[in-house]
């Protein structure tokens, strides 16, 4: 439900907004948990944004299960705007990020932060390392990988990570876990245009596009001819995907109206409940590969998928099957990619992703004409950058509060020294460990391999429990 009225009334004492220049406080609450889940003071603009951010789809839909109440601010925020800048909690921003996020720091009159001034270089790892020391949260974006030595450089201070990606193999969970920081990140806001941008580059790939704009302009158009730039379509294909998440869903969602014959998924489990949604059938990670006419990772990087699509993998795959990879590069090995595009093996791949990054230009996967490459820029639409940037902002400010983040990565160490982390919005697994019941695996946009555990945890399958 979205409650747009209760705003008038939610400027509950003329003081407190006149003290906040005409501002007005205002909590999103998750109303199961009432908790708030997303909080600040804004003006009549900013909420207008605010509302126009969330007016996505996948917003719209999150917005359904929350409502808008008025804000108690026990911790006085009015007085912290008022409150000497110094003592405020310190903040370091590794990169100039999207406007909306830098705003609302700015605006939140609650910490005082530092910024790395450009968008086109990342800080340089020994200014990171510098300019960490003594702070209190921290907003990074993928290129900066936060491990022990950043850790340790920054001191016992640093208690909130926000991150602005879905992504989260640049952070050592295990020593964030550890040092018990809290990880904002930023799924949900870019499934949409994670899902168009595959689509673009899945296109682009069966059917040539790059190669044929590169013949248009350079004189390689002579007559029309038969089976010149001749590519695979997706009527009547069959769409793998591996790892199957909201994203996953959303691009199949794209796909279907191209009539796509069947979708088939493999994950460490069966996904019914996402599964549904599109009529995905689940098969072995054998299967996807010998099955699939488009094979489409969507999977997280952890130390279980890391160069999962290998050798192993190509050579089951059909000789006119296209892959793409859109999540990380890290999931392929390239060398074998390489090979199985070289020799014919597979058709044809679009990568958003490799290793590293940016790939030189000299790398030998640039050499092939059936390899589209992009510059790391699924999510690179306006609004999503802005929603992504707006999403790790507030990640942080709730975190230095000691409130539950919107979105949060629940780092659990078991006692038994199973390691494990979860999302509180999976669907259909649960993760017991020593029999015990201790959460459900970290699903997010590139789901559930990204379940790591040691010793005796395990992630059992369990019907939809709620
Ligand atoms: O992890 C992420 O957020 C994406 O890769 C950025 O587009």
């Amino acid at each position: 439900m979205i409650s747009v009225c209760p705003l008038v009334p939610m400027v509950p004492e003329s003081k407190r907004a006149a003290a906040n220049g005409g501002r007005v406080p205002l909590a999103v609450r998750d109303k199961q948990r009432t908790t708030s889940a997303f909080t600040g003071t804004y003006d009549e603009g900013e909420i207008c944004k605010l509302l126009a951010m969330l007016s996505s789809r996948m917003a719209l839909r999150r917005l359904q299960r929350i409502a808008v109440a008025p804000l108690s601010f026990t911790s006085g925020a009015t007085t912290k705007v008022l409150r000497d800048m110094s003592t405020l909690p310190r903040v370091y921003v590794t990169r100039q990020i999207p406007p909306e996020g830098l705003k609302i720091l700015q605006d939140s009159g609650q910490v005082q932060f530092e910024l790395w001034d450009s968008d086109d270089v990342p800080v340089p790892r020994k200014e990171l390392l510098q300019k960490v020391k003594g702070v209190d949260g921290l907003l990074c974006v993928l290129t900066e990988k936060i491990d022990a030595e950043l850790l340790d450089a920054a001191g016992s201070n640093l208690k909130v990570i926000s991150t602005m990606s879905v992504g989260f193999d640049h952070l050592s969970l295990e020593e964030l876990k550890k040092r018990g920081i809290r990880v904002g990140y930023t799924p949900e806001v870019l499934t949409d245009a994670v899902a168009e941008l595959t689509v673009a580059l899945l296109l682009a790939t069966s059917r040539r596009l790059i190669e044929a704009t590169h013949e248009a302009k350079t004189g390689g158009w002579g007559t029309w001819r038969t089976l010149w730039l001749c590519g695979y379509e997706l009527a009547n294909s069959t769409v793998g995907i591996l790892g199957l998440g909201r994203i996953g869903v959303a691009i199949a969602e794209r796909l279907a109206p191209f009539k796509v014959n069947k979708f088939i998924y493999a994950d460490v489990g069966p996904r019914p409940e996402l599964a549904k949604a599109i009529n995905a059938e689940y098969v072995t990670l054998d299967e996807l590969a010998k099955q699939s006419d488009f094979l489409l990772v969507c999977c997280a990087l952890t130390p279980e998928t890391k160069e999962i699509c290998n050798k192993n993998l190509f050579s089951k795959m059909k000789n006119t099957s296209i892959f793409i990879n859109t999540s990380r590069g890290g999931v392929v090995n390239q060398e074998d990619l390489y090979e199985a595009l070289s020799t014919g093996q597979i058709a044809g791949a679009g990568l958003d992703v490799t290793v590293p990054e940016p790939l030189p230009t000299s790398h030998p996967l640039f050499t092939l004409k059936n390899c589209v490459i992009l510059p790391h820029i699924a999510s690179a639409s306006y609004s999503t950058r802005n929603a992504m940037s707006a999403l790790a902002a507030n990640n942080l400010l709730l975190g230095l509060r000691r409130q539950p983040m919107i979105k949060e990565l629940k780092l659990t160490l078991c006692s038994d020294s199973a390691f494990l982390h979860f999302d509180r919005t999976s669907a259909d697994a649960r993760v017991r460990c020593g029999g015990r019941e201790v959460g459900r695996p970290l699903f997010i946009s590139y789901p559930p391999l990204s379940l790591r555990s040691r010793g005796p945890a395990r992630l059992e399958e369990e019907e939809e429990a709620s």
